[in-house]
């Protein structure tokens, strides 16, 4: 397949593979990563999460057709309602409470609040479609390398399953279809933003392993 994300992918595909193909990834896949390090990388993502949420909120704002703006409202509907209330139950299923609030950011999470605040700024529908081409079409190409059993631990399990189910592929190719479209007349600033993007994807899986994140 040819076309602009396309470009943008191979133009970044180490740090894509990297991310697909993370140790953290590996280990979710299997059912076998800890409790400590699924934690801290729950707890570190639940922040990214609220910046997120800005971020699509600014892509209803920008988004240049009425069509598009009903796609990403849905797509909002549902981080709002059930992949918030994952975060929520798998918080008590871990034992981690209001302690979690006084954990800083992780370095990549902070770099990721600033990268989606600064694509919103812009109101460029383009740069922020970039970094949503990356955090959702990456999400969607790891948990697509699923071919075992389905781990047992619910948390596990759901957030393999909300990253490849029948709507999230359907957005998916959504966001790539009007990154195709938007992005040729903005290359420069769709491929800076996409590629601060694939760098701090894979930064966010390493600071799981780190131990004072
Ligand atoms: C660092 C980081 N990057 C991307 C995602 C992916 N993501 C964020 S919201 C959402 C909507 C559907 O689940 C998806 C796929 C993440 N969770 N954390």
């Amino acid at each position: 397949m040819s076309g602009f994300v396309e470009s943008l992918r191979l133009e970044n595909a180490a740090g894509w593979d990297g991310c697909v193909k993370h140790r953290y990834v590996d280990e979710l896949l299997a059912g076998t990563i800890s409790d400590e390090v699924m934690g801290r990388y729950l707890v570190q993502d639940h922040r990214f999460i609220d910046a997120f949420v800005t971020l699509v909120g600014a892509a209803v704002a920008s988004a240049d057709q009425f069509e598009s703006r009903l796609r990403l409202g849905r797509f909002l509907g549902m981080v709002c309602s059930d992949e918030n209330d994952y975060f929520i139950r798998s918080f008590a299923a871990l034992g981690i409470g209001d302690e979690r609030h006084d954990i800083p950011d992780a370095a990549p999470t902070a770099g990721f609040k600033a990268l989606m605040k600064e694509a919103a700024a812009t109101r460029s529908y383009a740069a922020i479609m970039a970094v949503l081409n990356v955090a959702e079409g990456l999400y969607l190409d790891w948990a697509q390398r699923l071919d075992g059993p389905m781990p047992e631990n619910f948390i596990h399990s759901e957030w393999i399953v909300l990253h490849d189910n029948p709507f999230f592929v359907d957005f998916v190719t959504f966001l790539k279809g009007e990154l195709d479209r938007v992005g040729p007349a903005e290359a420069e600033v769709a491929r800076d933003f996409f590629r601060r993007a694939v760098d701090l994807e894979l930064a966010f899986f390493d600071a799981a392993y780190e131990g004072d994140a």
